[in-house]
């Protein structure tokens, strides 16, 4: 983890973000997510400001009748209650990624192709009762689970004037005394796993509590944080950036600090819901990548397709989203690789110093591989499913793919999946991500015939590739408030999302089958927050 401390504010270079001017930048905003949360509260970004508790407009706040010149009025009763309600359980979910081009460009300052797919992470939260002060991350599918004491936790340095963030501030760095704060709370996770398990997990917990301390206040609720995820892990398919993003929704649902989301919300009140989500999944981002470019997290915040671009570390990011980005015939091919973003990264940051000019030329020749696709999809007379477009952006893939190689970043079992295709001479493939391993993709000719398509499939399959069905451009992050389906069936009021089930739901499709978006089942309840353009 890295450097020093910024709490820059924002400057609004990005699409949609959130431009606050000094007025509104303090305390003050409304949480009126529909559905079940009380639109009550003010909040200050440290947490529910007490005084507007019990002056609300809310019905679970009792009121009394009284006279005020000689007029029979209601008026809130001023009592301050014993305590509040506990708030219901509730789900968050965002997609993963395929980055379609640019990926390692786009952490130099260039832009990248990227659209969300319809894997996703779902994180269940469930406030505990007032006595109960603890905090539990429970990342099953990765065998973490921890208990922390709330009121143990390093409050102090994260709340210090000079060190405490709103929910709206723009942070670009880790702040290094924090880091350090959290080290003797992330340092007793999984003490008896072997060092390499451990990283992850000690990875997965700084991220948690770096957002956890930043955004809650020593008055935060207890609660159970568990994360369900149908992503691979360390794939190139942004399964990091998902879980980020749903623990920093969660967390400012959990502030109160989001408006929506609801089907006839503003798509400019939207755009500033999902910029703030994504302001602080890029912070989680941070805690787990070192230096991440940000366009994971993006795309997972706000859904679909969009060219990103980074070009200055210390403002936002541009984000343009592509409403028409056709659905592309591909083929997502995992190597079942393990390698590490941060590693891969980390090799093309030493090739640049090694390298400067060479390596400048690649990541600029990358650039142009990116625009000539976004010029293609910006193009008023952009026809999706033509033979021309998919030759257009099988040619892109391809070239984008010699890059990433000669960058160092592709891999044995990444060629052999490239091989495979070529000689079936159905399509154009490159590596996705990172690289170093994780998954390829394969943009299929439109002439590929079924059977060549299942015959390498079966080839694939026979090496021990795995292959990935999803759909691009899919919905960013959404809520499930409360945690309860209806499944379109008549079930009075809907089933509760129980705990234990979602632990134990097995795989994709049990995960999918339990809680799933509505991808591959009908299904109501869960609401998105929608980009401007789309
Ligand atoms: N199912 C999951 N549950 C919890 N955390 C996860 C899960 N999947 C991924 N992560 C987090 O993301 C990290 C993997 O990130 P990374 O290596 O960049 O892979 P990817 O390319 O999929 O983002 C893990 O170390 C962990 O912190
Ligand atoms: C290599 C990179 O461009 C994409 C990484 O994607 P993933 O972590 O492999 O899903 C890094 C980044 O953009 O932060």
């Amino acid at each position: 983890m890295s450097a020093s401390t910024s709490t820059r504010r924002p400057n609004g270079s990005v699409r949609g973000a959130n431009n606050h001017n000094q007025s509104q930048r303090r305390p003050v905003a409304h949480f009126d997510i529909q559905n079940g949360l009380p639109d009550r509260s003010r909040v200050n970004g440290n947490g529910l400001d007490p005084d507007s508790l019990d002056h609300s407009s809310d019905s679970s706040v009792s009121s009394s009748s009284h006279t005020v010149n000689g007029t029979k009025s209601r008026r809130p009763n001023m009592s301050r209650k014993a305590s509040s309600p506990m708030a219901p359980a509730f789900m968050v979910s965002a997609p993963g990624k395929v980055i379609v081009f640019g990926e390692h460009a786009v952490v130099h300052g260039k832009a990248a192709l990227a659209a969300a797919i319809s894997l996703r992470s779902y994180l269940l939260v469930t406030t505990l009762s007032k006595s109960q002060r603890t905090v539990t991350l429970n990342f099953r599918d990765l065998g973490l689970s921890h208990t922390w004491n709330i009121d143990a936790l390093p409050w102090d340095v994260f709340q210090q004037p000079s060190k405490k963030k709103f929910y709206y501030d723009l942070v670009t760095e880790l702040d290094p005394e924090l880091v350090e704060a959290i080290q003797p709370h992330v340092g007793v996770v999984s003490k008896h796993l072997p060092e390499e398990q451990r990283k992850i997990h000690i990875r997965s917990a700084s991220s948690f509590l770096y957002l956890f301390l930043s955004l809650g206040s020593p008055q935060s609720p207890g609660a159970i944080y568990t994360l369900r995820s149908t992503i691979p892990t360390g794939a190139g398919l942004g399964s990091s950036a998902s879980v980020c993003v749903c623990l920093s929704a969660a967390l400012l649902l959990q502030i109160r600090t989001l408006s929506g989301p609801h089907p006839d919300q503003p798509s400019e009140e939207a755009e500033t819901q999902i910029e703030r989500i994504n302001r602080w999944a890029f912070v989680g981002e941070l805690c787990i990548h070192g230096n991440p470019s940000g366009v994971d997290n993006t795309v997972s915040a706000g859904g679909k397709a969009l060219i990103f671009r980074r070009a200055d570390y210390t403002k936002p990011p541009t984000a343009i989203p592509l409403p028409n980005f056709p659905e592309l015939p591909l083929l997502l091919v995992d190597t079942r690789q393990s390698r590490s973003t941060l590693t891969e990264v980390a090799k093309v940051g030493e090739l640049k110093k090694a390298h400067p000019v060479v390596t400048e030329s690649i990541l600029e020749a990358i650039d142009q591989v990116t625009g000539s696709a976004q010029r293609l999809l910006q193009d008023p007379d952009f026809v999706g499913d033509c033979e021309e477009t998919l030759e257009h952006f099988g040619t892109l893939i391809r070239i984008n793919h010699g890059f990433l190689v000669s960058l160092g970043v592709s891999h044995p079992r990444l060629e052999r999946i490239r091989e495979l295709v070529d000689y079936a001479d159905i399509g154009w493939t490159k590596l996705t991500g990172a690289g170093g391993g994780g998954c390829a993709i394969t943009l299929l000719r439109p002439d590929a015939k079924p059977e060549v398509v299942r015959d390498l499939e079966q080839k694939l399959a026979t090496e021990g590739f795995n292959k990935y069905e999803t759909t691009l451009g899919g919905d960013g992050v959404g809520v499930l408030w409360p945690a309860v389906l209806r499944n379109g069936s008549d079930e009075e009021g809907g089933v509760e999302i129980d705990q234990q089930k979602f632990e134990n739901a097995e795989g994709t499709q049990g995960i999918e089958q339990l809680v799933g978006v509505g991808y591959h089942e009908k299904r109501e309840g869960w609401k998105f927050w929608k980009r401007a353009t789309q």
